[in-house]
């Protein structure tokens, strides 16, 4: 902050050095000029002005060397704080928010507001006080003239509340316009391969083309209201100014001005020229910054809806045990529509391994994401071990669950950066042993065949891996956080047959004793479950083992693909949802 302040008093001290220079002109034409004064002193009015010159120079340089280093740091925090807040939204919110939205935000808008601060917020208040003092030297010079000059100050400042209310809704929608074409090129470059797969590449090119005119448009459209605003910011003074210097020629000639002062008022006009057109551009650059920091604070605002309570408990019995009851979600972003989750009860013993089985859209994948937080449940309870999550410290919550999602995702970095991700350090054993056991487990072997090993860049910056080894290198990660209950969204489904074999096999050994929720399509990953729960249309339709179920329920007989007969028709039919959401697997 002192060194802000520094930096404002430099810029302040710089205006007050430039102003004095039409001063010393003054005097020189008064004394020297006129015949009164030493021709020595020319020489004199000459050193001073240049030294001047040099003076305001160097304090112009010190105004940016201040003021650099705390406004990178404040636009460093600000980025920083949004990166933070961003990770605690919960992920409604990103389902909600477009990512070059955010990334627009994140960049962009505070870009703006360093230079801002920076520049604009010292050079608001610098060029105000130089104009103040300025048109106070001018009266000092002539009040006459000094007041013909203010007079262009009243369309002036008029104009420039409408100029304010229509910059500002054009800045704001081309931050927004910006922040939709950063979105659109996020998407069509992580949808590179789809877009040319299918020959689309003209469509997308249209698409953006669209969509860049409109943000050309706004562009132009604020350009020429500040273009139009800056005219009259311009013009008005000079024809003020013309009208002065007819006023005061007269005064001259007249005896009732010296033509020293009416020098002196015409050097400090023309030096306030400048500074009343950079009132202008500083005006519109503040109504952007302003813009930009409303739309920074849209995304702080939102508030940070999962959160740890006040004081969160600790299991007694921490064995990762889940109870599910009576629970109900509905997306926030789908008001009024069904219930995703409808009333179900679900219980997972400590140790065991519980298959999840349903149709496509029945709402598996959403139910695992209400075990950690990631989405609330809108009714019922979820329980681990007794306890409510909703009174475990998030944070301690997730470091108990490890969760393998449907679509791997993986990070810019290494494999082992990776896959121990959500490992803790575990007595007696290094991070290596951790990190061979989870790629061993996961058969990622093939990790070790990269050109640098385990220390591979992958992810989008490095090494694109194939479908099943991303899904192993993901099922790894979450084997490696040894954590109470595991969460599988389907972790096999990209493996060919013998691969899957080889991971079940080893799979198995570890998911005895770890309490497993895991989505299953296939038999073969049924075959690694103690029980299976039959899911549709959001509840739990029945619970057994996977030859009880395929005994007693089509439905179950439908979605696993499974049996030594397929469905008969009438079977199939019997299922309800197959006509709307059943594929079978
Ligand atoms: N972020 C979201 N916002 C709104 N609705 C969603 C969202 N994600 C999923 N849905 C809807 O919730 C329903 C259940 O989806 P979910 O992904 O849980 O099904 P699933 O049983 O896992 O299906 P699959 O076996 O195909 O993966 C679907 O109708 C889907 O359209």
């Amino acid at each position: 902050m002192a060194r802000l302040v520094l930096g404002g008093l430099c810029a302040l001290l710089a205006s007050v050095v430039a102003l004095t220079i039409p001063r010393v002109l003054g005097w020189l034409v008064n004394t020297v000029l006129t015949g009164e004064g030493a021709a020595s002193a020319v020489w004199l009015g000459v050193a001073i002005v240049a030294l001047l010159g040099a003076f305001e120079a160097l304090l112009i340089w010190l105004r940016r060397v201040f003021v650099i280093s705390p406004t990178a740091g404040i636009e460093t925090s600000l980025r920083l704080n949004l990166f933070r807040h961003l990770q605690q939204l919960p992920v409604a919110f990103h389902d909600r928010w477009g990512s070059g939205q955010l990334l627009s935000r994140s960049m962009g808008d505070l870009s703006l507001l360093r230079r801002w601060m920076a520049f604009g917020s010292i050079m608001l208040v610098v060029s105000s006080l130089t104009v103040i003092a300025g048109l106070a030297f001018m009266f000092s010079s002539s009040w006459i003239l000094a007041l013909i000059y203010l007079a262009g100050a009243i369309p002036i400042t008029i104009r420039a509340f409408k100029f304010r209310t229509v910059f500002r809704d054009a800045s704001r929608l081309s931050q927004d316009q910006a922040g939709d074409l950063a979105t659109t090129v996020e998407e069509a470059v992580h949808g590179i391969r789809v877009i040319k797969a299918f020959g689309r590449g003209r469509e997308a090119l249209d698409g953006f083309h669209a969509q860049a005119q409109k943000l050309r448009d706004t562009e132009i459209h604020k350009a020429r209201t500040l273009a139009g605003f800056m005219a009259l910011v311009v013009a008005l003074p000079e024809v003020t100014l013309g009208l002065g210097l007819f006023t005061g020629l007269w005064l001259t000639a007249d005896g009732q001005l010296l033509v020293g002062d009416l020098a002196a008022f015409f050097a400090t006009a023309a030096f306030l020229a400048g500074h009343v057109e950079g009132i202008g551009m500083l005006l519109g650059m503040t109504l952007t910054t302003k813009t930009a920091l409303d739309r920074h604070y849209e995304v702080i605002d939102s508030p940070a809806t999962i959160t740890s309570p006040d004081h969160p408990r600790v299991p007694e019995n921490p064995a990762g045990h889940l109870v599910m009851r009576d629970v109900s979600f509905t997306y926030p972003d789908a008001p009024g529509a069904a219930n995703v989750v409808d009333g179900l009860d679900l219980e997972v013993r400590p140790g065991e391994t519980m298959a999840l089985v349903g149709g496509t859209g029945s709402g598996k994948s959403t139910l695992l994401h209400l075990v950690p937080r990631l989405y609330e449940a809108t009714g019922g309870a979820v329980e681990l071990d007794g306890l409510d999550v909703r009174e475990y410290d998030v944070e301690a919550l997730r470091t108990a669950i490890a969760v393998a999602f449907e679509d791997s995702i993986l990070f810019s970095s290494s494999v082992r950066e990776n896959v121990l991700l959500g490992a803790r350090p575990q007595p007696g054993r290094t991070a290596d042993d951790q990190l061979a056991e989870a790629l061993d487990v996961a058969q990622a072997q093939f990790v070790h065949d990269l050109p640098d090993g385990v220390e591979t860049l992958i992810g989008e910056e490095g090494l694109s891996l194939s479908g099943g080894q991303r899904q192993r290198l993901a099922l790894a990660r979450a084997i490696a956080a040894k954590p109470r209950l595991l969460v599988l969204d389907d972790p096999l489904s990209a493996l060919d047959v013998r691969t899957e074999e080889a991971v079940t096999a080893r799979l198995r050994s570890v998911l005895e004793g770890t309490s497993t929720l895991i989505v299953a399509h296939r038999p073969s990953t049924v075959m690694l479950a103690d029980r299976v729960a039959l899911m549709e249309h959001g509840r739990i339709k029945d619970v057994g083992t996977h030859s009880e179920l395929l005994a007693r329920s089509a439905h179950y007989r439908f979605v696993i693909a499974a049996g030594d007969e397929p469905p008969s028709v009438e079977e199939v039919l019997d299922t309800e949802d197959t006509a709307t959401e059943g594929d079978p697997a």
